[in-house]
């Protein structure tokens, strides 16, 4: 069913910013063919981007990708209803409300330490894994194998079904997006506020993590003749959990840089493999990617956490205060309330 507008936005950047080029694996900001000359010939010269052609064809996909980005709104709600009036599900136990049982014991000892009175970051260490202390990034098993097993199952069927699918996000081209198929609310919104939600307060309190207020839930799929890899990005999201759902594969392991707000390049990222049914945590700004797939198919679960009282103040996509614009369900998490006084600072 369609939300229509309502406690949640985007920035209006969302149609003009952060537009990406994978062929020149670059993001540009567009607003006409002078601007795009002026601020990235040299650059796209220097990525084969040097005939007329090459040009006229790029400035093309930019005017597709903006009105792609205009339309999605409207259109991810109107396969959103679809979907919930003629999709038949194959495993109809995914969309019951989230039980403990489908969550790792190592998961469940995490997200109930954090919630008791006296638990602090030390505690909680204990209880995870530090992938990166520098780096902020955490990993621990968050869903039991047959719950992995069930969702596969369900989103694969949903693939081969007939009914229309979103792209899960403007760099990857297949997967699914959870709240289309209706898994936001039994499966992700309890996620985020039962389990994740004083996790992060612990780990991150000063990117939002005790704010987190909406999310974007998706299913990125790598296989032999679709996506394969994943450029160097950041979220749009002020925390994120990557949870690698399976199947078997080969290659295909995060890599992380520094913070995009304090770019020190890519000259040696730290190299994250995925382990089915384990979830890796990061900060949205933390540029990575993810390297080419070997052999298989990888499905992994990635949440966009967000939280309104860090983002109002800044859209981490532009950089400046947001331009709201109207959007369906969570949009890009942005609220017109004043934000709550949480303790949180800006990232610089
Ligand atoms: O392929 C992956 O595991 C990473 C996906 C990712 O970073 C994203 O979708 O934001
Ligand atoms: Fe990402």
């Amino acid at each position: 069913m369609a939300t229509g507008p309502g406690r949640f936005f985007r920035c209006a950047c969302f149609c003009s910013e952060n537009l990406y080029v994978a062929r020149y694996g670059l993001h540009v900001r567009f607003r006409g063919e002078q601007q795009l000359r002026q601020d990235y010939g040299p650059v796209l010269r220097s990525r084969g981007c040097v005939s007329p052609k090459d040009f006229e064809q790029l400035l093309e996909e930019l005017e597709q990708e903006v009105e792609r980005r205009q339309r999605l709104g409207p259109e991810s709600a109107a396969r959103k209803a679809l979907i919930a009036n003629s999709y038949r599900p194959a495993r109809l136990e995914i969309y019951n409300p989230l039980q403990d049982v489908a969550l790792a014991p190592e998961f469940l000892a995490a997200a109930e330490y954090s919630t008791l009175p006296g638990a602090d970051l030390e505690g909680l260490l204990q209880r995870l894994e530090t992938v990166s202390e520098e780096q902020r990034i955490y990993r621990l098993p968050v869903f039991t194998p047959p719950f992995c097993q069930a969702l596969l199952e369900e989103l694969e069927h949903f693939e081969q079904s007939d009914m229309p699918k979103g792209r899960p996000n403007t760099m990857n081209n297949y997967g699914v997006l959870l709240h289309e198929l209706g898994l936001d609310e039994p499966l992700v919104t309890p996620l985020r506020e039962r389990f994740l939600q004083p996790l992060m307060a612990l780990l991150y309190p000063d990117c939002g993590g005790g704010g987190l207020d909406s999310h974007r839930a998706f299913v990125v799929k790598y296989a032999p003749g679709q996506d394969r890899e994943l450029g160097c990005h950041y979220d749009n999201a002020e925390l994120t959990i990557n949870v690698a759902l399976g199947k078997t594969f080969t290659g295909g392991a995060l890599y992380f840089g520094g913070l995009f707000q304090a770019p020190s390049a890519l000259a040696k990222p730290l190299e994250v493999e995925h382990v089915v049914g384990q979830g890796i945590l990061h900060r949205g700004g933390q540029l990575h990617g993810a390297r080419p797939l070997g052999t298989g198919e990888r499905w992994n679960l990635v949440v966009w956490l967000r939280a309104s009282a860090v983002r109002n103040r800044l859209c981490p996509m532009c950089g400046r205060k947001p331009d709201l614009v109207d959007d369906e369900g969570f949009g890009d998490g942005f609220t017109r309330e004043e934000p709550p006084t949480v303790d949180v600072c800006v990232l610089t």
